[in-house]
């Protein structure tokens, strides 16, 4: 099976494919130009994927992440990319400074879209954690800030296969990789 993913980010294509490729889903990528909208995440990942396959004209898959503070209710959440952008790891931690909690989740939602004028499905996933000074390689957003729950180690810190197996990403993918599983073969 094969499928595509339209995506500007190198990392998550990364991840997608250690994953997708471990169940025998080849994934191609597509890098396209599509304004994101405000919204809940959900609203944000339907308007993304419809565009994507529109603009593709057949079925394709999209992802959007969100980190979000519990102390900011839920915020930044789908508008990390420009916090991260302007604040970095300092000024995202910078942020809770003056709240107890640093607690925080990560949230990725794969949207699927059957092809133009197909309403989007989604699949999502979620790790709990918190916000903490930046520790580990600063390969990927804001893995270094983000510890999971249960490991005393930032996403940064961990190994590609620990981080997989415990990520947003990882087990959002294990529910579309069921969905897809059960389309007629492509
Ligand atoms: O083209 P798309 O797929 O939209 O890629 P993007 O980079 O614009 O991605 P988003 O809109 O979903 O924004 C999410 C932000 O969070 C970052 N990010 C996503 N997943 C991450 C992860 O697993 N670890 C660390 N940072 C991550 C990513 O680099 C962005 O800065
Ligand atoms: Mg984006």
């Amino acid at each position: 099976m094969k499928i595509t993913f339209v995506t500007g980010n190198a990392g998550k294509l990364r991840e997608v494919r250690q994953i997708l490729g471990a169940a025998n889903i080849e994934v191609d990528s597509q890098e396209l130009d599509i304004p994101e909208i405000q919204g809940s995440t959900r609203e944000v990942a339907i308007a993304k994927c419809r565009r994507a396959a529109e603009l593709l004209g057949r079925p394709c898959i999209t992802e959007d992440t969100a980190l979000c503070f519990k102390a900011l209710n839920g915020l930044p959440g789908p508008y990390i990319k420009y916090f991260l952008k302007e604040l970095g790891h300092d000024g995202l931690n910078n942020l809770l400074v003056g709240f107890d909690t640093k607690e925080a989740w990560a949230l990725c939602t794969f949207a699927y879209s059957a092809g133009p004028g197909h309403e989007p499905i989604l699949f999502e996933g979620r790790t709990d954690g918190k916000i903490v000074p930046a520790r580990g390689p600063s390969y990927f957003g804001w893995d270094p800030c983000f510890e999971p729950d249960g490991f005393g180690l930032t996403y940064a810190e961990m190994a590609s296969e620990q981080k997989n197996k415990i990520s947003h990403r990882g087990r959002a993918l294990e529910k579309l990789e069921q969905y897809l599983r059960t389309l007629p073969a492509q």
